[in-house]
């Protein structure tokens, strides 16, 4: 059998993007020793901040490039919050190339490891666990690159639902139940008892769950849907929504399983991935070594899932499998979960375990 290589290109990004970046690099090396006749080729590239700063784009052609010619992209964090552009807002490349790629489903799973790392009393390891699909995009970040009239005594911001996008990232939503073989549902997470957009949205997640007769669908409006989350995160499986909403509701579920630390993702589209934790550049303790790597170690785990090989999958199980195992003892643990290890420490514990 001839030996597969995969280029996966390498945006660190900002703050503790790099740290926790190349600690699941030390990860995926680990993993590409254990597997049959796959190799990978990782090539970093300068995006972010220090990009902007130096040549006043943040994602240079060069890097968009190899972006798109990569297997896979596995990514940091970017921007920070003093860093903005004279329109006033922040750099944030990783939506530049969620839009430039068609990456239209932002796939944020949220599983609770460790019955010691919920707020919420009574759940035990895996029993909170669903996956939220979050339209990236249109939706309310559409009128992004609107520009501020200075004088002006009000702003708008546009929401855009297009059917395409809504078919798409529905129809991703309900194969993903089919997947995980759980409760078999999807929600649909709207506000279409006020907003036109998500009437259509509405209509148009009806007509998809119409071609899944073997999975439920139902709705839930967003303001119910953070109260339910937290008070009964069982009755979901999986969640669809827009951008926007997906953006508040996922860092809420994170909160739920431990953090912004516990928290993976994966921006797919029809031909292009990329895989990054739902966390920012953290400024508030970058530098520092104690940044919680684990949303990205299970960030390259989907990576690896998503290449489609049989190998890679098996990598995938690997990595989830590790990280459960450390997971199982509550002393191991980076400071944001009440624990000691360093960024590298808990990664070393990853490395043994696998
Ligand atoms: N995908 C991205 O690149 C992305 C996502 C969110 C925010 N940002 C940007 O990051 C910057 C900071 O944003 P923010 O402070 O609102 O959100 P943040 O996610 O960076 O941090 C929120 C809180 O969670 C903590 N935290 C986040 N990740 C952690 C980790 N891996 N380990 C331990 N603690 C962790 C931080 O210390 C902070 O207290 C902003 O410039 C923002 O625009 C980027
Ligand atoms: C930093 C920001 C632009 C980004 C987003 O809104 O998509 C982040 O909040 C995320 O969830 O990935």
């Amino acid at each position: 059998m001839s030996t597969r290589t995969f280029r996966i290109a390498v945006l660190g990004g900002d703050g503790i993007g790099p740290e926790v970046c190349d600690q699941s690099v030390r990860v995926l090396r680990e993993i590409e020793s254990r597997l049959n006749n796959v190799t990978f080729d990782f090539e970093n590239h300068h995006v972010g901040v220090g990009e902007y700063r130096v040549s006043g784009n943040a994602l240079p052609d060069t890097t968009f490039a190899a972006c798109q010619s990569s297997d896979a992209v596995l990514l940091g964090a970017m921007g920070l919050p003093n860093v903005r552009y004279p329109n006033g807002k922040e750099i944030a490349p990783q939506l530049d190339l969620r839009e430039r790629l068609g990456l239209y489903g932002g796939v944020r799973p949220i599983r609770l490891f460790n019955e010691a790392d919920t707020p919420l009393k009574g759940y035990a390891a895996g029993e909170i666990d669903f996956v939220l699909v979050r339209e990236s995009t249109e939706g309310l970040f559409y009128g992004r690159d609107a520009v501020l009239d200075p004088d002006a005594d009000e702003a708008f911001d546009t929401m855009r639902i297009s059917r395409d996008c809504t078919l798409r990232v529905c129809r991703l939503a309900f194969e993903i139940a089919r997947k995980r073989g759980g409760k078999k549902k999807v929600t649909l997470i709207d506000k279409a008892n006020v907003l036109s957009s998500m009437v259509f949205f509405r209509k148009v997640f009806d007509e998809v769950a119409a071609e899944f007769p073997d999975i439920t669908a139902d709705h839930c409006y967003v303001d119910a849907s953070a109260l339910f989350l937290v008070r009964d995160p069982q009755r979901f499986d999986v969640m669809v929504t827009e951008n926007m909403f997906g953006d508040i509701l996922s860092d809420l579920a994170a909160g739920l399983v431990g953090g912004m630390g516990m928290a993976p993702s994966g921006d797919i589209g029809a031909t292009a991935a990329v895989f990054q934790p739902s966390h920012g550049s953290a400024p508030d303790i970058a530098g520092l070594g104690v940044a919680n790597p684990i949303a990205m170690h299970l960030s390259a785990a989907m990576m690896l899932d998503w290449l489609d090989h049989p190998e890679c999958k098996r990598g995938a199980k690997m990595i989830d499998d590790a990280v459960a195992k450390v997971l199982a003892d509550p002393a191991k643990r980076t400071p944001d979960m009440g624990g000691k290890l360093s960024t590298t420490e808990i990664t070393d514990e990853i490395l043994k375990a696998i």
